[in-house]
């Protein structure tokens, strides 16, 4: 099976495009004000007009009031919404356009139950916790507090780069791979070169 490759941020039409081109199979638009990577509605929408068919526009949000996502949702076509904050399964599940729900992983925490409750999520996304910011923080974590049997497809996050991330491939085993900070030359600002080397890796990685 050939593993799926989510880049997230992007900030202007052009990166996208290459990033199809390099084989991205998902670009993340964030809309979370906070973010150095947030966009108003009406860059996100001429970025995702841009992005060419078969590859999924995903929005980002963060415990972000519903006429929030409701008035996004109206202006940027968008395949998947990203729930990276608080929210509950029937928030998440109130927009009538499919999820996947974000975990920030910590000791203790159970993530098959964690999977049970937001079961209408097509994926969990696991992702790095750090005290104080949601996510994008370039911080990885521990593979192993990932049970083999979670219920959900996964998507592996959090630290990844163009140098680790054959290895988390061939670990972990994942259904998708997610990546932010590790392809950036700056905050919020992408690296065409780290894109094209982070899919490389991602799909190239031994069996
Ligand atoms: O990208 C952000 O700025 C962001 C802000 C708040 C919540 C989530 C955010 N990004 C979510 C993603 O899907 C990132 O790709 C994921 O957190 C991994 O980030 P990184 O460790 O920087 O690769």
């Amino acid at each position: 099976m050939s593993i799926r490759v989510k880049i997230c941020g992007l900030r202007d039409p052009e990166t996208a495009i290459q990033a199809a081109h390099f084989g991205a199979d998902a670009l993340g638009l964030v809309f979370y004000e906070p973010s150095p990577r947030h966009l108003s509605i009406e860059l996100a929408r001429s970025i995702a007009l841009a992005i060419p068919p078969f590859i999924t526009r995903v929005g980002l949000f963060v415990d972000a009031p519903s006429d929030y996502v409701q008035s996004v949702l109206k202006g940027v076509p968008l395949d998947l919404l990203q729930f990276h904050g608080n929210e509950t399964p029937e928030y998440c599940s109130s927009f009538n356009t499919p999820y996947i729900k974000a975990v920030r992983v910590r000791p203790g925490l159970d993530l098959v139950k964690y999977c049970q409750i937001y079961c209408q999520a097509r994926g969990l996304l696991c992702d790095a916790y750090v005290e104080g910011t949601p996510g994008g923080t370039g911080a990885g974590f521990d593979w192993s507090l990932i049970p083999d049997n979670l219920p959900l497809p996964l998507i592996l996050s959090g630290g990844l780069d163009p140098e680790n991330v054959a290895t988390a491939v061939s670990k972990v085993r994942p259904w998708a791979v997610d990546v932010s900070s590790g392809v950036e030359k700056s905050k919020g600002v992408k690296d065409l070169a780290k894109i094209e080397a982070f899919i490389a890796g991602a799909k190239n990685a031994p069996k």
